[in-house]
């Protein structure tokens, strides 16, 4: 059977729009492998990446089949059946506070062909894609960015930052607790199912993760067809004293050809369902003989490591970036879904120009941490655009600079006293 999110049909005011400008907005056929290889052909020349080899286009078309997959068609250049635009989206739970999930519609892929930008066609594809989420009832909308200036102007707004680390392993010295349970390597093959399963468990205890798709989980453990480094990828198991799988790491390392005591080690993901899996993979990868350089990315932003090592500064955060932006569409819907560590009250008045989300509702937070979220016309506390609500909606601390950069008005401190949690979110993937 088809799932609704793949049959609904294509979006009304969007297509009328592309229409007025001579372009045609439809659906692709996945099962079409020609019209499916131009759209993603396409997709990759909108991010600047390889024309995708036969064989990789065969493992996309395979992996990717389940999103909903759109193109907009310029039917009068010459190669009518390349699309100039694209886009792709499905749902996937995405974790609030609680921990708890919220059926949320990611959205990636989003390119215009070089030839036909500023003309609207991401205008039109946006918000199409946030009125597709309404009519399938998802409350938020969520997506990873190229560049942080395109998607506030749709209501989106950074949920979740993420850290970049590089480690000077030699000097960093380890400090964290002894590794009591066992570490081993494993190969893809071997390890997918289990690899998967830590995923989710890992993501779902974490505000700010995402379910992974079985591609994007296994990007993870195993590189994607004609990525450069698909020799280089070793992963390393954690298993706990009493034999359950906690975690895994998975890296490459790049040798200097001039110092064999030279080599970088990359990490490619760490994945840790408990603290002691996370302290082991770390001290691993750190303590790698003829490794003098650890790096790693898309970490949490209170990722424990400093605590971790002897010398803090030889573990250095490179890049602190906004990572995870989520879009309201249905704010009671959103804001129940989520569990509060104060308890209070707070009447927010909520401005979306795109009309999904204005209103005004209060949010009566109980000491067990669940609130009722009603409309009310009370006079509001917080006045906000749904991008700011947005960035305190999974516990960010985000609530003082938004005030203070004059984005939202009222009583700011209250606001982030019910919104913020004691763990910020996190999100360790690209989307
Ligand atoms: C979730 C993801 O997939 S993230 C990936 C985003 N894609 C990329 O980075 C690939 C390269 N870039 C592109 O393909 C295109 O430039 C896109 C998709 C970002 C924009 O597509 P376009 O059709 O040119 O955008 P459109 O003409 O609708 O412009 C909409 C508005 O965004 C602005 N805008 C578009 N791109 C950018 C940008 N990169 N940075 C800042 N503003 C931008 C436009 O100026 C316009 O502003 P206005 O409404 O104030 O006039």
């Amino acid at each position: 059977m088809t799932e609704p999110y793949l049959s609904l049909p294509i979006d009304d005011q969007a297509a009328a729009s592309l229409r007025d400008s001579g372009l045609r907005l439809a659906l692709v056929d996945t099962a079409d492998d020609d019209a499916f290889d131009a759209w993603l052909s396409a997709d990759a020349r909108g991010f600047h990446s390889k024309q995708p080899s036969p064989a990789a286009l065969a493992q996309q078309r395979e992996l990717l089949r389940h999103r909903r997959t759109t193109g907009v068609y310029d039917d009068n250049i010459p190669v009518p059946h390349s699309p100039v635009g694209t886009v792709n989206s499905w749902p996937a739970p995405l974790t609030v506070p609680g921990p708890g999930q919220v059926d949320s519609w990611l959205i990636s892929s989003v390119t215009v062909a070089p030839t036909h930008r500023r003309r609207g066609i991401a205008t039109a594809m946006l918000p199409a894609e946030l009125r597709t989420a309404v009519a399938l009832g998802l409350p938020v909308a969520a997506l990873t960015v190229s560049e942080s200036t395109i998607y506030g102007r749709w209501g989106f707004g950074p949920s979740a930052f993420s850290t970049a680390w590089t480690i000077d392993a030699r000097r960093a010295g380890w400090i964290g607790p002894a590794t009591r349970g066992r570490l081993s390597f494993t190969t893809a093959p071997e390890f997918i199912e289990t690899g998967r399963a830590l995923l989710a468990r890992q993501n779902a205890a974490h505000a700010g993760e995402v379910g992974l798709s079985e591609y994007l989980a296994d990007r993870t453990m195993t590189p994607l067809e004609g990525a450069p480094d698909a020799s280089t990828y070793r992963i390393v198991r954690y298993d706990g004293p009493d034999g359950d799988p906690e975690g895994f790491v998975t890296y490459t390392i790049t040798e200097d050809d001039s110092d064999f005591t030279n080599a970088t080690l990359d990490v490619v993901a760490l994945v840790a369902t408990t603290d002691a899996a996370n302290a082991a993979l770390w001290r691993y990868v750190i303590e790698m003989d003829l490794v003098s350089t650890v790096r790693a990315h898309t970490r949490a932003v209170d990722e424990p490591l400093p605590w971790l090592v002897r010398d803090i500064r030889r573990a250095k955060v490179t890049k602190v970036q906004d990572h995870l932006w989520t879009r309201i569409l249905d704010v009671p819907a959103a804001l129940e879904a989520r569990r509060y560590e104060n308890a209070g009250t707070l009447v927010l008045e909520v401005d979306d120009p795109l009309g999904f989300a204005d209103g005004r509702f209060r949010v009566a937070a109980g000491s067990d941490g669940v609130a009722s979220v009603t409309e009310t016309t009370d006079a509001p506390d917080v006045s906000l655009p749904v991008g700011a609500l947005a960035s305190v909606y999974l516990g960010a601390p985000a609530a003082a600079g938004l005030a203070a950069a004059g984005r939202i008005d009222g009583d700011a401190v209250a606001l982030d006293r019910l919104f913020r949690t004691a763990v910020p979110p996190r999100l360790s993937s690209w989307f």
